[in-house]
């Protein structure tokens, strides 16, 4: 299995719907998102999938959420914003774009702060 890496960031500011803490209030984060996009073969150029690619598809999924305030934002509206839901949101929506055939998202982490992350993936890496 071949597992490529993409990272890109984003801001945005959320608050935790029944968090018993500090972070129920407005407060932001720079957030870094990892994708990984494996597959068992090659093409015939010798790569999985262009990085460009991964990046271009990962940031069309970030334009959505960046300098935005994520509770107002389907589906963090009604699902509570935290790093969990952003790493499975990423997983689908990037996925939707970017998966055919053997080539697919493996898994994405999300980096909260620069000491936490989450890491949604299913299956294995
Ligand atoms: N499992 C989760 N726990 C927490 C989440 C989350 O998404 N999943 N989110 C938060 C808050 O968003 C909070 O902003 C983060 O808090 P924390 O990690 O404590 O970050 P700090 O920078 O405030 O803490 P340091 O002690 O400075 O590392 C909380 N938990
Ligand atoms: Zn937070």
């Amino acid at each position: 299995m071949f597992v490529l890496k993409i990272v890109t960031d984003f801001a945005s500011a959320h608050s935790l719907r029944n968090y018993p803490g500090d972070c129920s209030r407005l407060h932001g984060h720079n957030w870094q998102v990892e994708v990984m996009v494996g597959s068992k073969e090659l093409n015939n150029n010798g790569i999985v999938i262009d990085f460009r690619d991964i990046k271009k598809q990962t940031k069309t999924v970030v334009k959505r959420l960046d300098h935005q305030y994520l509770n107002k934002i389907v589906p963090f509206d009604k699902l509570n914003p935290t790093s969990e839901n952003l790493a499975k949101y990423f997983f689908d929506e990037v996925g939707r774009l970017i998966n055919i055939n053997d080539v697919k998202v493996k898994a994405v982490t999300i980096w909260e702060t620069s000491r936490v992350s989450v890491t949604y993936s299913q299956g294995d890496l």
